[in-house]
């Protein structure tokens, strides 16, 4: 039995959000510019209208400035293509983030990729994902970054480690798994066909559970003394009737096993609006300077 560290994502998010205020109170009084993060919404899913409204009132106490705009689900493509297209030359705005999913209707790609690289936040371009891949500086996936640097804070240097991560989405698995690579991690990248899953994970130093189905990672799939970061957001009603939210890590299961691990919520989620800032600033300074 070990003792389980909680990996505190919140009072890291915390602490970073309130820097990153200091960093954009220089940047605008040298600069006379006021970061811009304008945010697109389509359609009218609660959930990522809740992700909408945090990341506007987070975006104005960091002293930048949030543009929302809402558009209803049946919004045709080339209206949101026309929208992107106007952010794009717009002087105030330095970052944009288009809201996922999209409607069925909306070709994702054709959306991401209309974007201006310099301007995509969300590091989802081809050609941020490109750059990343071959080790230029890049916009990197705010979720994956959030993700390393409570690694890098829980364990100093992640050099030689068996990381796993479960999961091979363009916007966490992948891009998480070259951030890992980068920091010289060993990179296993785990998904639905993979062949015994909880013997891939057992071997993990790192484990990663990017999924989306909840509490999937049982305790005996980690290794004693693992670190484990939990990305999943899984909205279940519980034995009350209450909804609540849940990880991809049976999180109980994992206490006394696990050296360290991410809660939900309090974990990820509030690194992943942080990053978000961070690269907004970052994307900001790249342009004025
Ligand atoms: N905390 C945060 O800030 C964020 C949280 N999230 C959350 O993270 C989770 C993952 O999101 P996202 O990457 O967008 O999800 P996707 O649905 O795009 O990808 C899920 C991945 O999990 C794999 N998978 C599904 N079922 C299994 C299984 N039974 N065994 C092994 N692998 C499986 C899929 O494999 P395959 O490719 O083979 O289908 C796929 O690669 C969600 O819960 C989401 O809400 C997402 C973004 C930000
Ligand atoms: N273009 C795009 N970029 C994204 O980064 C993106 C997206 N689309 N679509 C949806 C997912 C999901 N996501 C979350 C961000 C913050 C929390 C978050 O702050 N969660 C808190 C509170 C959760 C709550 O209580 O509702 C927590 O985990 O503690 C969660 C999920 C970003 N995503």
């Amino acid at each position: 039995m070990v003792e389980t560290r909680l990996i505190d994502g919140k009072a890291f998010a915390q602490t970073m959000r309130a820097r990153l205020k200091g960093e954009v109170a220089v940047f605008t009084a040298e600069t006379g510019v006021t970061p811009g993060l304008a945010v697109v919404l389509v359609g009218e899913d609660p959930a990522s209208a809740v992700y909408v409204r945090n990341k506007g009132r987070q975006t104005v106490e960091a002293g930048m400035a949030s543009f929302e705009h809402r558009l209803p689900a049946n919004t045709a493509q080339e209206d949101v293509l026309a929208l992107v297209k106007a952010l794009n030359a717009d002087d105030d705005v330095h970052g944009i983030l288009v809201q996922l999913p999209l409607p069925s209707h909306i070709d994702t790609q054709a959306v991401l990729a209309t974007i201006d690289p310099a301007k995509d936040v969300d590091g989802f371009h081809v050609v941020n994902a490109g750059r990343l891949a071959v080790g230029l500086d890049a916009l990197v996936p705010c979720t994956p970054l959030g993700c390393v640097m409570l690694l890098k804070d829980t364990l100093g240097s992640l050099a030689g480690l068996e990381a796993v991560v479960v999961g091979r989405s363009n916007i966490v698995g992948k891009p998480l798994a070259q951030l890992l690579l980068r920091e010289d991690c060993t990179v296993t990248i785990a998904h639905s066909r993979t062949r015994d899953l909880p013997g891939v994970c057992r071997r993990a130093d790192i484990l990663i559970g990017a999924v989306g189905r909840p509490e999937m990672i049982r305790g005996d799939w980690i290794k004693p003394g693992a670190t484990v970061i939990d990305v999943g957001i899984n909205r279940v009603t519980g034995a009350d009737g209450k909804n609540r939210l849940v990880g991809d890590v049976a999180f109980e299961e994992a206490q006394g096993i696990a050296g360290a691990i991410t809660p939900v919520p309090g974990g990820v989620g509030p690194m992943t609006i942080a990053c978000l800032l961070a690269n907004t600033l970052t994307a900001a300074r790249w342009r004025v300077g």
